[in-house]
């Protein structure tokens, strides 16, 4: 594959250093010129469809990367996800689709409406967005650097293969897919309410309770990436997110992952100064870092506490010594979780799988275990029983069925002819009506017997003449019993028409019996039965 050769980069080294403070003006962690919103490259956008012959390399499924204007989608999902290499076209252009003029829009502002602006961090830039094509609501992180060179690029990449990997679990961020263009990554995921710096900020006391929740939650969220040799290195409370649900806890920026194998080679970096473990001081990248790390976002959650970047506070949190007048306010138990979780000695330190196996905690798996169970159980109840009911219908139907096998089998029941009507649309004008429209036949009678006579249509329809019952409404058939509706006539003078030879032989399909519904009323309703009962007459 043919990689397109960007002008080489401004190139720092910005490894091994801390961050002091995430996200706002004094950080002095390299920062990016502002990234500008549209771009002034000008030049025509296009959407690459890479489905299918896709293959996930180290690169991603970029391929033709020759031109930074052309919109290309980035996965490392491999072909089992063709939508994930596919950029949706945008709702707004209503174009001949080989063409890839788009205007100087870039594929972001073609497909999104951008709403407002939930964050940012060293790499990117966060914005509640509303997709056009679905109306739904979506983050987007958009890095602020444009690629310097294809190691970086590579490298902003891999956040994309992370956040792919981890989607599925339910305590990381869902991530929808993500495109590169004019040199910058875009990144479409879930909305989440908010992070947990921001809730800490606003509730300031957080209810232990609560603590131990989200501490389940991200624990969770670090075993699956601990079992799989990686490590995150940038865990902290701007990193976690609050899911839509207002409960779950979601890990996200997955944009320093490594693999624990690779940990200390040049690829790794750290993450914020505030929740450095302090052997990365060292060089020593491990699974242990991250638990520190969550050990402290933790002290700064249950107990209020602003944690320094640097000075002698630094080092005596980093000693195991925690302030007195801070982690008095919570329990014994959390105290020595955190305690624990922040040992010096990274080998000191529980692994995720020792935290999780803490009683507190199991307890809390096993009722949320058996409340998973619960809801299961009702919803699978609530499925047979929709289930139940449906076979009980048949079984009614089943019932009837063999009824009649009975009655036919007594010469009680004679089945309809098997010839359907075709049914062809009403006609527009009343001359060609009689000849358009088709003529159902039957002969009805009623399976009850109300009085000694045959049962016909008309007793299901209402009107005087039976013979012009293409004028009539729709039949109001309920059940299959005959209800008198010759008002003020006697049954008597019914038996007497059909004794003088009157019989209906014929229904029109008026416009109101004309269409499908009304023909599946028949079929469904008695008036597909013939004549069940032939009784004597027999003078009231
Ligand atoms: N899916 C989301 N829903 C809501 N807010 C989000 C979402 N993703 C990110 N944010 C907000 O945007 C901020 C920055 O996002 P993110 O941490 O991914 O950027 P970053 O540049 O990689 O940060 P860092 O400096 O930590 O490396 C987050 O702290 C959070 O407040
Ligand atoms: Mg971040």
């Amino acid at each position: 594959m043919e990689m397109h050769r960007l002008p080489l980069p401004e190139l720092r080294d910005d490894k091994h250093r801390h961050k002091q403070c995430n996200g706002n003006e004094n950080s002095n962690r390299f920062r990016p010129p502002k990234y500008k919103g549209r771009l002034s490259q000008g030049g025509y956008v296009a959407v690459e469809n890479n489905n299918g012959a896709n293959n996930s390399q180290s690169l991603g499924s970029c391929s033709a990367h020759n031109s930074s204007n052309i919109a290309h989608a980035i996965s490392f999902r491999g072909v089992e996800f063709p939508d994930a290499n596919t950029l949706p076209a945008s709702p707004n252009v209503q174009q001949d689709a080989s063409s890839t003029d788009f205007g100087d829009q870039s594929h972001f502002e073609l497909c999104f409406e951008r709403l407002a602006k939930l964050g940012e961090g060293s790499f990117g830039e966060v914005f509640q967005v509303r997709d056009r094509s679905d109306g739904r609501l979506y983050a987007v992180k958009i890095s602020k650097q444009l690629f310097r060179g294809e190691q970086y690029r590579a490298e902003r990449l891999e956040e994309v293969r992370r956040y792919e990997e981890f989607s599925g679990h339910e305590n990381c961020i869902r991530f929808i897919r993500a495109w590169e263009q004019y040199d910058r990554l875009y990144m479409q995921m879930e909305l989440c309410r908010e992070s947990l710096e921001q809730y800490l900020l606003r509730c300031q006391q957080i209810p232990e309770e609560r603590i131990w929740h989200i501490l389940l939650d991200l624990l969770r969220a670090l075993k699956s990436l601990h079992d799989r040799n990686l490590i995150h290195l940038d865990i902290k409370l701007d990193n976690v997110l609050i899911g839509e649900d207002d409960e779950t806890c979601k890990l996200a920026d997955f944009g320093l992952v490594i693999d624990v194998d690779r940990a200390n080679s040049q690829h790794a970096t750290e993450g914020d100064s505030r929740y450095m473990a302090p052997e990365i001081l060292q060089g020593q990248f491990s699974k242990a870092a991250d638990v520190f790390s969550l050990g402290i976002a933790m002290l700064e959650l249950a107990c209020y506490m602003e944690l320094p970047s640097n000075g002698p506070l630094w080092h005596e949190l980093r000693r195991g010594i925690l302030p007195e007048e801070f982690i008095d306010k919570i329990s014994q138990e959390l105290q020595l979780v955190i305690k624990s979780m922040m040992m010096p000695d990274p080998a000191a330190r529980p692994t995720t799988d020792t935290l999780l196996s803490h009683p507190k905690l199991q307890r809390m798996q096993e009722n949320q275990k058996s409340l998973i169970t619960v809801s299961n159980l009702s919803r699978s109840f609530r499925k047979s029983r929709r289930v139940v009911y449906g076979k009980v219908c048949n079984w009614k139907s089943f019932a009837y069925r063999c009824l009649f096998y009975l009655l036919e089998i007594l010469h009680l029941y004679k089945p309809i002819s098997p010839s359907q009507p075709t049914i062809t649309p009403a006609p527009s004008s009343p001359t060609t009506f009689l000849a358009a429209v088709p003529r159902v036949e039957f002969q009805l009678v009623g399976s009850t017997p109300i009085t000694n006579r045959d049962c016909y249509a008309s007793d299901f329809l209402t009107g005087d003449d039976e013979l012009e019952l293409s004028k009539q409404e729709t039949p109001h058939v309920i059940n299959s019993t005959p209800l008198n509706h010759n008002q003020g006539k006697s049954r008597l003078d019914s038996s007497r028409r059909s004794s003088l030879g009157k019989t209906i032989p014929t229904l029109e399909l008026d416009s109101p019996y004309s269409n499908v519904a009304s023909l599946k009323l028949f079929e469904t309703s008695s008036f597909r039965r013939k004549k069940l009962f032939v009784l004597d007459y027999d003078d009231e």
